[in-house]
Protein backbone atom coordinates (compact mmCIF):
# COMPACT_ATOMS: atom_id res chain seq x y z
CA UNK A 1 0.00 0.00 0.00
CA UNK A 2 2.06 3.04 -1.07
CA UNK A 3 0.76 6.38 -0.92
CA UNK A 4 2.61 9.29 -0.60
CA UNK A 5 2.15 12.01 2.25
CA UNK A 6 1.21 15.35 0.50
CA UNK A 7 1.78 17.92 3.41
CA UNK A 8 -1.10 20.59 3.88
CA UNK A 9 -3.66 18.30 1.21
CA UNK A 10 -5.83 17.35 4.23
CA UNK A 11 -4.65 13.60 3.97
CA UNK A 12 -1.32 13.22 5.65
CA UNK A 13 -0.56 9.22 5.55
CA UNK A 14 1.93 8.63 7.87
CA UNK A 15 3.82 4.62 7.73
CA UNK A 16 5.94 4.03 10.62
CA UNK A 17 6.88 0.81 9.06
CA UNK A 18 10.09 0.17 11.01
CA UNK A 19 8.54 1.42 14.16
CA UNK A 20 8.66 -1.74 17.13
CA UNK A 21 7.94 -1.81 21.02
CA UNK A 22 9.23 -4.63 22.80
CA UNK A 23 11.81 -6.30 21.27
CA UNK A 24 14.61 -4.48 18.91
CA UNK A 25 14.13 -4.20 14.72
CA UNK A 26 12.73 -7.09 12.94
CA UNK A 27 12.89 -7.39 8.87
CA UNK A 28 10.90 -6.88 6.02
CA UNK A 29 9.95 -10.99 6.05
CA UNK A 30 8.26 -10.31 9.78
CA UNK A 31 6.73 -7.11 8.08
CA UNK A 32 5.04 -9.63 4.83
CA UNK A 33 4.12 -11.75 7.46
CA UNK A 34 2.66 -9.98 9.41
CA UNK A 35 -0.90 -10.07 11.09
CA UNK A 36 -2.38 -6.65 10.50
CA UNK A 37 -5.69 -5.15 12.25
CA UNK A 38 -7.45 -2.32 11.30
CA UNK A 39 -8.76 0.15 14.10
CA UNK A 40 -11.29 3.10 13.77
CA UNK A 41 -11.14 6.36 15.83
CA UNK A 42 -14.59 7.48 15.61
CA UNK A 43 -16.22 10.84 17.48
CA UNK A 44 -17.43 14.27 17.13
CA UNK A 45 -15.60 16.80 14.48
CA UNK A 46 -12.66 19.03 16.73
CA UNK A 47 -12.19 15.97 19.56
CA UNK A 48 -8.58 15.62 18.28
CA UNK A 49 -9.05 12.29 16.40
CA UNK A 50 -6.53 13.35 14.05
CA UNK A 51 -4.06 14.52 16.31
CA UNK A 52 -4.38 11.31 18.43
CA UNK A 53 -4.04 8.55 15.65
CA UNK A 54 -0.95 11.50 14.39
CA UNK A 55 0.67 11.61 18.20
CA UNK A 56 0.79 7.34 17.81
CA UNK A 57 1.91 6.87 14.31
CA UNK A 58 4.27 10.15 14.00
CA UNK A 59 5.05 10.73 17.37
CA UNK A 60 4.57 14.13 17.26
CA UNK A 61 1.35 16.95 17.82
CA UNK A 62 -0.01 17.68 14.53
CA UNK A 63 -0.31 21.35 14.56
CA UNK A 64 -3.21 23.24 12.66
CA UNK A 65 -4.43 19.37 11.65
CA UNK A 66 -7.42 20.32 9.00
CA UNK A 67 -10.93 18.43 9.55
CA UNK A 68 -10.68 15.08 8.26
CA UNK A 69 -12.58 14.19 4.80
CA UNK A 70 -13.79 10.94 4.91
CA UNK A 71 -10.56 9.08 6.47
CA UNK A 72 -7.25 9.17 6.63
CA UNK A 73 -5.01 6.03 7.14
CA UNK A 74 -2.29 5.89 9.24
CA UNK A 75 -0.29 2.15 10.26
CA UNK A 76 2.24 1.44 12.64
CA UNK A 77 4.12 -1.52 13.03
CA UNK A 78 4.65 -3.47 16.11
CA UNK A 79 6.94 -6.18 17.50
CA UNK A 80 4.60 -7.88 20.43
CA UNK A 81 6.54 -10.84 22.28
CA UNK A 82 8.67 -11.15 19.06
CA UNK A 83 5.60 -11.04 16.74
CA UNK A 84 5.13 -8.31 14.03
CA UNK A 85 1.67 -6.96 14.20
CA UNK A 86 0.22 -3.69 12.01
CA UNK A 87 -2.06 -1.26 12.93
CA UNK A 88 -4.09 0.01 10.42
CA UNK A 89 -5.66 2.93 11.71
CA UNK A 90 -8.26 4.52 10.09
CA UNK A 91 -8.75 8.03 11.22
CA UNK A 92 -12.65 8.91 10.48
CA UNK A 93 -14.17 12.00 9.61
CA UNK A 94 -16.40 13.95 12.69
CA UNK A 95 -18.51 15.87 10.53
CA UNK A 96 -21.34 14.29 9.06
CA UNK A 97 -20.97 15.85 5.77
CA UNK A 98 -17.26 14.55 5.26
CA UNK A 99 -18.56 10.83 6.56
CA UNK A 100 -21.65 10.07 4.95
CA UNK A 101 -20.66 7.61 2.12
CA UNK A 102 -18.25 6.35 3.65
CA UNK A 103 -19.47 5.15 6.77
CA UNK A 104 -19.69 1.42 5.26
CA UNK A 105 -15.98 1.49 4.82
CA UNK A 106 -15.27 2.53 7.95
CA UNK A 107 -17.08 -0.16 9.68
CA UNK A 108 -16.21 -3.25 7.23
CA UNK A 109 -13.88 -5.83 8.88
CA UNK A 110 -13.68 -3.62 11.57
CA UNK A 111 -11.36 -5.40 14.30
CA UNK A 112 -11.18 -2.59 17.36
CA UNK A 113 -13.12 0.63 17.65
CA UNK A 114 -11.63 3.88 19.94
CA UNK A 115 -14.62 6.38 20.64
CA UNK A 116 -13.36 9.76 21.30
CA UNK A 117 -14.54 12.37 23.24
CA UNK A 118 -13.19 15.80 24.14
CA UNK A 119 -13.12 16.27 27.84
CA UNK A 120 -13.52 20.39 27.37
CA UNK A 121 -17.18 19.58 25.38
CA UNK A 122 -19.59 17.98 27.31
CA UNK A 123 -21.46 17.62 24.06
CA UNK A 124 -18.66 15.77 22.16
CA UNK A 125 -19.12 13.59 25.36
CA UNK A 126 -22.74 13.17 24.87
CA UNK A 127 -22.55 12.15 21.36
CA UNK A 128 -20.53 9.13 22.71
CA UNK A 129 -23.95 6.82 22.82
CA UNK A 130 -24.82 7.98 19.35
CA UNK A 131 -21.47 6.98 18.06
CA UNK A 132 -21.65 3.40 20.37
CA UNK A 133 -25.01 3.08 18.63
CA UNK A 134 -23.75 3.82 15.22
CA UNK A 135 -21.25 0.96 15.36
CA UNK A 136 -23.79 -1.47 16.69
CA UNK A 137 -26.27 -0.69 13.55
CA UNK A 138 -23.29 -1.49 11.48
CA UNK A 139 -22.82 -5.17 12.64
CA UNK A 140 -20.19 -4.92 14.63
CA UNK A 141 -19.79 -7.25 16.73
CA UNK A 142 -19.67 -7.43 20.61
CA UNK A 143 -16.02 -9.85 20.37
CA UNK A 144 -14.76 -6.46 18.27
CA UNK A 145 -12.67 -4.29 21.36
CA UNK A 146 -14.09 -0.99 22.02
CA UNK A 147 -12.07 1.73 24.05
CA UNK A 148 -13.20 5.22 25.26
CA UNK A 149 -10.90 7.91 24.93
CA UNK A 150 -11.40 11.85 26.23
CA UNK A 151 -8.57 13.88 24.64
CA UNK A 152 -7.52 17.46 25.71
CA UNK A 153 -6.88 16.97 29.26
CA UNK A 154 -4.00 19.33 29.13
CA UNK A 155 -6.71 22.22 29.01
CA UNK A 156 -7.23 21.30 32.57
CA UNK A 157 -9.24 24.99 33.16
CA UNK A 158 -11.53 24.46 30.57
CA UNK A 159 -12.50 21.03 31.32
CA UNK A 160 -16.19 20.05 31.33
CA UNK A 161 -16.59 16.30 31.46
CA UNK A 162 -15.57 14.91 35.38
CA UNK A 163 -13.68 11.66 35.03
CA UNK A 164 -16.26 10.39 37.45
CA UNK A 165 -18.85 10.79 34.87
CA UNK A 166 -16.86 9.44 31.73
CA UNK A 167 -15.76 6.56 34.09
CA UNK A 168 -19.59 5.32 35.21
CA UNK A 169 -20.60 5.44 30.84
CA UNK A 170 -17.28 3.65 29.94
CA UNK A 171 -18.58 0.96 33.11
CA UNK A 172 -21.81 0.68 31.53
CA UNK A 173 -20.44 -0.46 28.01
CA UNK A 174 -17.28 -2.15 30.05
CA UNK A 175 -15.27 -0.32 27.94
CA UNK A 176 -11.85 0.56 29.47
CA UNK A 177 -11.28 4.42 29.76
CA UNK A 178 -8.34 6.61 28.92
CA UNK A 179 -8.14 10.12 29.64
CA UNK A 180 -5.08 11.75 27.55
CA UNK A 181 -3.73 14.59 25.80
CA UNK A 182 -2.40 14.46 21.94
CA UNK A 183 -0.96 17.32 22.77
CA UNK A 184 0.72 17.37 26.08
CA UNK A 185 4.47 15.32 25.20
CA UNK A 186 4.17 14.10 28.91
CA UNK A 187 1.52 11.78 27.68
CA UNK A 188 2.73 10.63 24.36
CA UNK A 189 3.58 7.31 26.29
CA UNK A 190 0.31 7.29 27.60
CA UNK A 191 -1.40 7.69 23.71
CA UNK A 192 0.79 4.40 23.20
CA UNK A 193 -0.71 2.48 26.01
CA UNK A 194 -4.12 2.68 24.29
CA UNK A 195 -2.92 1.34 20.91
CA UNK A 196 -0.83 -1.24 22.63
CA UNK A 197 -4.02 -2.39 25.16
CA UNK A 198 -5.64 -3.04 21.54
CA UNK A 199 -2.78 -4.14 19.97
CA UNK A 200 -2.46 -6.88 22.95
CA UNK A 201 -5.71 -7.32 23.08
CA UNK A 202 -5.96 -7.86 19.12
CA UNK A 203 -2.98 -10.31 19.34
CA UNK A 204 -4.78 -13.00 21.50
CA UNK A 205 -7.70 -13.49 19.63
CA UNK A 206 -7.42 -16.38 17.69
CA UNK A 207 -4.81 -16.19 14.80
CA UNK A 208 -5.86 -14.79 11.71
CA UNK A 209 -4.18 -14.25 8.31
CA UNK A 210 -6.03 -10.45 7.36
CA UNK A 211 -5.46 -9.40 3.35
CA UNK A 212 -3.46 -5.82 3.40
CA UNK A 213 -6.24 -3.41 2.27
CA UNK A 214 -5.13 -3.53 -1.06
CA UNK A 215 -3.69 0.01 -3.10
CA UNK A 216 -6.66 -0.22 -5.25
CA UNK A 217 -9.29 -0.11 -2.82
CA UNK A 218 -7.29 2.72 -0.96
CA UNK A 219 -6.91 4.56 -4.26
CA UNK A 220 -10.40 3.95 -4.75
CA UNK A 221 -11.54 5.33 -1.42
CA UNK A 222 -8.93 8.32 -2.05
CA UNK A 223 -10.98 9.35 -5.49
CA UNK A 224 -14.38 9.11 -3.56
CA UNK A 225 -12.70 11.12 -0.81
CA UNK A 226 -11.90 13.78 -3.35
CA UNK A 227 -14.99 13.62 -4.81
CA UNK A 228 -16.67 14.72 -1.99
CA UNK A 229 -14.31 17.23 -0.83
CA UNK A 230 -15.04 19.37 -3.90
CA UNK A 231 -18.55 18.80 -4.05
CA UNK A 232 -18.36 20.28 -0.23
CA UNK A 233 -16.69 23.36 -1.69
CA UNK A 234 -19.06 24.38 -3.80
N1 LIG B 1 -5.20 21.56 23.71
C1 LIG B 1 -5.36 20.50 22.91
N2 LIG B 1 -5.79 20.64 21.66
C2 LIG B 1 -5.92 19.55 20.88
C3 LIG B 1 -5.59 18.26 21.34
N3 LIG B 1 -5.84 17.38 20.33
C4 LIG B 1 -6.29 18.10 19.31
N4 LIG B 1 -6.34 19.41 19.62
C5 LIG B 1 -6.83 20.50 18.79
O1 LIG B 1 -8.20 20.25 18.51
C6 LIG B 1 -8.52 20.65 17.18
C7 LIG B 1 -9.13 19.50 16.41
O2 LIG B 1 -8.19 18.44 16.28
P1 LIG B 1 -8.37 17.30 15.18
O3 LIG B 1 -7.38 16.23 15.52
O4 LIG B 1 -8.32 17.85 13.83
O5 LIG B 1 -9.86 16.82 15.47
P2 LIG B 1 -10.68 15.67 14.71
O6 LIG B 1 -11.43 14.93 15.77
O7 LIG B 1 -9.77 14.89 13.86
O8 LIG B 1 -11.72 16.50 13.82
P3 LIG B 1 -12.44 16.01 12.44
O9 LIG B 1 -11.39 15.58 11.50
O10 LIG B 1 -13.21 17.21 11.96
O11 LIG B 1 -13.38 14.90 12.82
C8 LIG B 1 -7.21 21.17 16.56
O12 LIG B 1 -7.20 22.58 16.70
C9 LIG B 1 -6.12 20.57 17.44
O13 LIG B 1 -4.98 21.38 17.50
C10 LIG B 1 -5.11 18.12 22.67
O14 LIG B 1 -4.81 17.05 23.19
N5 LIG B 1 -5.01 19.28 23.41
MG1 LIG C 1 -9.63 14.62 11.84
Amino acid sequence: MAIENKPGDGFDTVFCQNDSVGLGSHHDYDAAQARIFKIIVIGDSNVGKTCLTYRFCGGTFLKNPEATIGVDFRERTLQLDGETIKLQIWDTAGQERFRKSMVEHYYRSVHAVIFVYDVTSLTSFESIPEWIEECSRHSVGPMVPRIMVGNKCDLRDRREVPTSAAQCLADSYSFPLFETSAKDPAEKEHVDAIFLTLAYRLKSHKPMRLKQLSESSVRQLWNQREEEAAICQC
